[in-house]
């Protein structure tokens, strides 16, 4: 896949420092600097007032193909990511039928490819149907034509002590990693809401902190005993916040995600019982939210994972203990880390390229995204305007869902362009499809 040669003038990598051109041919950055000639037939972007960041990767998305296309499909899926300034994402595997086998590894992938908007990565599933009671066959996944690198029965927990402990055994002589949904589901029998006052007098089941975080201390005792790599989904709890800071500092190989809306939201959004809310693990408290967006910071939490959950209206309007958990999130991921991390201080733009790209890559071992802006990196980028003031319109979005619980926010910052491999994927609220 060639694709012109591109010239963004006057962008600010990182925000840092003075603006300068950056010329892409071939798919890789070939020069930046200030005021560069524009090559034949180059195409010239205006990044004045812009920021450049390298492309946004997603560890934690579902995208619903196979099975439910009514809700979302790889192409919609895609074109939200790269709206959102996504160049990489992963695909979960609780899909119907689950993505257990490399059959339906390969063919995300190969969808993902045929889409040609975002590299869209099958997490493969680590038991066999999502159940608990067998392996999959991790190998040949990974050694599939989507080459799986990620492992995960996220929806369900892998709640079995054995399970986990074979799984990082057989990951470790692959090299993929397990990420865990992390739900001891003997104490989560019937919840719907973070189990505190707010449950209690809305009349909701409560999902206490203890049940994500049994597991999280579980699991980094079997990473260590392992000497092997485990990753946290969704962290939404202070105290796995203490947990995640004692393993890495015992050494153990534990890394954690947490999402936007654990990061802007908690649970006094419940009052109205509008289902939107309504997500695994669940919105908690203010003091949670304050100790996930301190340990993002801190480099505790290593990176933000959108965790979009797209549903169908049906889903999500019965009341609020049937409806499904989940919410969106490609679209809106960047502009809630401006609000919350970037506005108050917390991340420079330097640090937001860090937590929603480099880091992710590397946890992943995915080599070709999450890289330095610079000379003959590969050209996956992002431009932002930083001073972007923007209303969330879900009826806007690409995707097919509307469970959008950021719906009227008026949010900072804004992608305009997103590049995958040198080519323009999205640009200005537009997919440009291949
Ligand atoms: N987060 C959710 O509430 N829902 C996810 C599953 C999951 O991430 O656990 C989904 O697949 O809908
Ligand atoms: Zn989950
Ligand atoms: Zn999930």
């Amino acid at each position: 896949m060639t694709s012109n040669p591109i010239i963004i003038r006057g962008a600010r990598p990182y925000a840092e420092g003075e603006p300068v051109d950056i010329a892409i041919a071939g798919g890789i950055i070939t020069a930046i600097g200030p005021g560069l000639d524009l090559p034949e037939g180059a195409t010239e972007i205006d990044g004045s007032g812009k920021i450049l960041l390298p492309g946004l990767v997603d560890m934690h998305t579902h995208l619903r193909e196979p099975g439910r296309e009514d809700t979302e499909t790889i192409d919609t899926g895609s074109a939200a990511a790269a709206l959102g300034g996504y160049t990489a994402v992963f695909a979960m595997a609780n899909t119907d039928p689950v993505a257990d086998n490399v059959v339906i590894t390969d063919h995300v992938w190969q969808r993902g490819q045929d889409a040609g908007i975002v590299d869209v990565h099958p997490v493969g599933a680590v038991t066999v149907g999502l159940k608990g009671k067998q392996l999959t066959e991790m190998a040949a996944m990974a050694n599939g034509k989507g080459r799986v690198r990620m492992f995960s029965d996220d929806g369900v927990c892998v709640e079995d002590p054995l399970m986990m402990r074979r799984a990082l055994e057989y990951a470790r002589g692959l090299d993929v990693l397990i990420a865990q949904h992390a739900e001891e589901p003997r104490l989560t029998v019937g919840a719907v809401a973070h189990e505190g006052p707010t449950a209690a007098r809305l009349g909701l089941a409560g999902w206490p902190r203890a049940a994500e975080e049994a597991i999280v201390a579980r699991d980094a005792l079997l990473a260590r005993d392992a000497g092997y790599r485990v990753h946290i989904c969704h962290a939404s709890t202070a105290g796995t916040v203490e947990l995640v800071k004692w393993a890495k500092a015992q050494g153990i190989s534990l890394t954690a995600e947490v999402t936007p809306h654990h990061l802007l939201l908690d649970d006094s959004r419940l009052e109205t019982y509008d289902a939107v809310n309504k997500v695994n693990p669940p919105l908690r408290e203010r003091s949670d939210v304050e100790a996930l967006r301190a340990a993002l910071a801190a480099g505790i939490i290593d990176c933000v994972a959108t965790d979009h959950a797209p549903h169908a209206a049906q889903e999500k309007c019965c009341g609020f203990a049937h409806a499904r958990p989940g919410m969106l999130g490609l679209q809106t991921a960047l502009s809630i880390i401006a609000e919350v991390m970037v506005k108050p201080g917390l991340l420079t733009w330097r640090e937001v390229a860090r937590v929603m790209s480099e880091r992710p890559a590397e946890i992943v071992r995915l080599h070709d995204q999450g890289r330095p802006i610079e000379v003959g990196e590969p050209a996956n980028l992002v431009l932002v305007d930083p001073e972007a003031r923007w209303t969330v319109r879900s009826d806007e979005f690409a995707s097919l869902s509307r469970n959008n619980p950021f719906e009227g926010m008026e949010l900072a910052a804004r992608v305009t362009m997103t590049m995958l491999r040198g080519r323009v994927t999205a640009r200005d609220g537009e997919v440009i499809p291949r």
